[in-house]
């Protein structure tokens, strides 16, 4: 299964959100980064055909999915950013409800309903009403809808917005688990959603496609770029003016400060391993979402 995205453009009046973008996807987990209004949910929004692009198509397996329409719909599982809810329906009952508009029969309707209330752990809950449940439950709720017609491919917009650390866990090995055989693409601010599972990440800053790479390629080029350093609190604000930091660490009476520089920022400091976070401040600095 191939998904092609080719020069792909999107304007908004003036305002162009998407700017050529082309890439090809195939089986497995994409994770989308970028700072806030890099263009992450007007792409996923063209990619599950609820916009057009304004020049460029997108293609599976070689035909246009405008062209495919309801076929394309049916291989398609998406959780938009802001899903509606009827707050009334039972979980249970919405699931169903999402199930008929999804054209899915009866009673393979009742056993998709049952196996991924399991999957999302809220059988216990599948009675109550979708308006009394908490932002996470929801959210489940939303991630159980996008799976209900055992789609090939599955877009998810910050879907882990609104989770605790257990559930956004619990999210991503379900998301892994069922993607080896699926195109998976998941939006996300938070770099630790994808770090273990993306195959390849794709980075998006003002509208176009900066990167398409696997993680490990995007970290070695950080390699001997990121250091720690042990100060003293005061010396804090001049490291900070002068320097990228991407994360302080209390220890004792010091901090241990984390610094992206091409060259060895205080001769105290010693190389680290960079990670996802480094990656993000390196690519999206002023923009950084802290
Ligand atoms: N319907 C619209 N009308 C006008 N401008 C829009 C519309 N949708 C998006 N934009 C603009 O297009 C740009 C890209 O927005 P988009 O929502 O795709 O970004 P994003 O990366 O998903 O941001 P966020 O992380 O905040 O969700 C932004 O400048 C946004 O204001």
């Amino acid at each position: 299964m191939k998904l092609c995205i080719e020069r792909v453009s999107k304007q908004y009046g003036r305002k162009q959100a998407l700017d050529n973008v082309s890439c090809e996807l195939t089986e497995g987990v994409y994770g989308f980064l970028g700072a806030n209004g890099s263009g992450k949910t007007t792409l996923m929004r063209i990619l599950a055909a609820v916009v057009k692009p304004s020049a460029g198509r997108v293609l599976l397996d070689g035909v246009d999915i405008e062209l495919l329409n309801d076929q394309y719909r049916d291989v398609l599982g998406y959780l938009p950013q802001h899903m509606g809810y009827y707050k009334n329906f039972t979980v249970e009952k919405f699931l169903f409800y999402i199930a008929a508009l999804k054209g899915i029969e009866k009673n393979e309707a009742h056993v998709r309903v049952e196996k991924l209330l399991e999957d999302v752990q809220l059988t216990n809950e599948k009675r109550v009403k979708v308006g009394k449940l908490s932002g996470g439950m929801k959210q489940r709720v939303g991630i159980a809808q996008a799976l209900l017609n055992d789609p090939k491919i599955i877009i998810v917009d910050e879907p882990t917005a609104g989770l605790d650390p257990k559930e956004r866990i619990r999210f991503r090995n379900l998301l892994s688990a069922i993607a080896s055989d699926r195109i998976v693409l998941l939006s996300t601010h938070i770099v630790s959603d994808i770090e273990y599972i993306a195959k390849e990440l794709l980075i998006l800053k003002r509208g176009i496609l900066i990167e398409k790479a696997q993680p490990q390629l995007l970290l070695g080029r950080l390699q001997g770029k990121v250091w720690t350093v042990l100060v003293e609190p005061s010396e804090i604000n001049v490291l900070q003016a002068k320097y990228k930091v991407s994360n302080m660490n209390r220890k004792n009476d010091h901090l241990e400060v984390r610094i992206l520089s091409e060259n060895k920022p205080d001769p105290r400091a010693v190389e680290a391993i960079p990670n996802l976070e480094d990656l993000y401040l390196y690519y999206f600095d002023e923009e950084a979402v802290k």
